[in-house]
């Protein structure tokens, strides 16, 4: 369990992480969204001690991370999946930081098995590319076997197939009763994966809730739905808590209900469905809606990305 209270990060003036307080729950996946430069990174930093907050304070089971006896085994991170000796082989790579932390050799093999990494462990890491760089930086922060996982863009340079990887990786990992906090720029891509949502705009927490709560905040979280019994099935799933907009004579938008309770709630009336589509693209919008204001200062602050 990650607990952030008050923390904050000051460069000079510049305020990067302003008073920002929040839990990471074991057992569950907490996404960290925001634009460039809202302090994903610098929180990510601060919770394993690479950088150290002005104020306030952040624990990883009521513990600081510089005091650890055994980081590894604590936490396990993804901050920079490019820090490879670029002559070392994958295998060794690992290796060197298993024994550095009192970690059997066996782990090793066994978290190369665990991200795919089998045939090009003995390739040297430098060679790698940018998907299998990323799948690296995943087994080393899998090597202690931690209960805490702190992943910054694990998606990032993945092909859709590594894509989904990292999705059920993190949501098996939470299912063991894990604490998963990953960042990452895709609304999308974090709404299939995380369970909670921690939306930050320039420094702040913008929205710290369940994903369903921020898409139905930000007007989100609507599937449209196709059937030649509309009003049968806008009836039976208004009492249920959903909102009903009609669109056309057979098709109507539903919010308050995921798609799963839809189809189920019309199999129980006997309505056939002929589409039944979340609608991605409000996810992307909640985001946006959500983070506009921070985005707008950031473009007129000078030069800061
Ligand atoms: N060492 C530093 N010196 C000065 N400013 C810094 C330093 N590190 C980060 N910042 C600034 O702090 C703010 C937060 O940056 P941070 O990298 O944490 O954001 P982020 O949300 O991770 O962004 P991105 O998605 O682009 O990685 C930015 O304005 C950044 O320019």
């Amino acid at each position: 369990m990650i607990e952030a209270r008050h923390l904050t990060k000051r460069h000079g003036a510049s305020v990067a992480v302003d008073d920002v307080s929040f839990t990471v729950a074991p057992g569950t996946v907490t996404g960290f969204l925001g634009p460039n430069g809202a302090g994903k990174s610098t929180i990510m930093r601060m919770i394993v001690g690479l950088a150290r907050p002005t104020s306030g304070t952040v624990t990883i089971d009521g513990r600081r991370y510089a005091g650890s006896p055994a980081p590894l085994q604590q936490v396990g991170a993804l901050l920079d999946a490019g820090a490879v000796h670029p002559g070392r082989t994958a295998r060794n790579h690992l290796r060197t930081i298993a024994r550095t932390h009192g970690i059997p050799d066996r782990r090793v093999d066994e978290v190369i098995s665990l991200t795919g990494l089998e045939s090009v462990a003995r390739r040297r890491a430098g060679a790698f590319s940018l998907g299998m760089g990323q799948r690296l930086g995943i087994a080393t922060a899998l090597l202690g076997d931690p209960d805490t996982l702190v992943l910054d863009e694990p998606v990032n340079g993945l092909d859709p197939e590594g894509v989904i990887w990292v999705r059920q990786l993190c949501r098996h990992l939470a299912s063991e009763g894990r604490a998963v906090l990953l960042s990452s720029h895709l609304m999308s891509e974090m709404a299939q994966t995380a369970d909670h949502l921690i939306v930050l705009g320039r420094g702040r927490v913008i929205a710290d809730a369940s994903v369903a709560d921020v898409l139905a905040r930000a007007g989100g979280g609507t599937v449209a739905v196709r059937t030649d019994a509309v009003d049968r099935l806008a009836d039976f799933v208004r009492p249920m808590g959903a909102t009903v907009t009609y669109l056309a004579a057979d098709r109507i938008e539903i919010s308050g209900l995921d798609a799963d309770e839809i189809a189920l709630a019309a199999s129980r009336i006997g309505v056939t469905l002929f589409e039944l589509t979340p609608q991605r693209a409000s996810l992307e919008a909640a985001f946006l809606g959500l983070t506009e204001d921070s985005v707008e200062y950031r473009s007129g602050s000078a030069g800061r990305a």
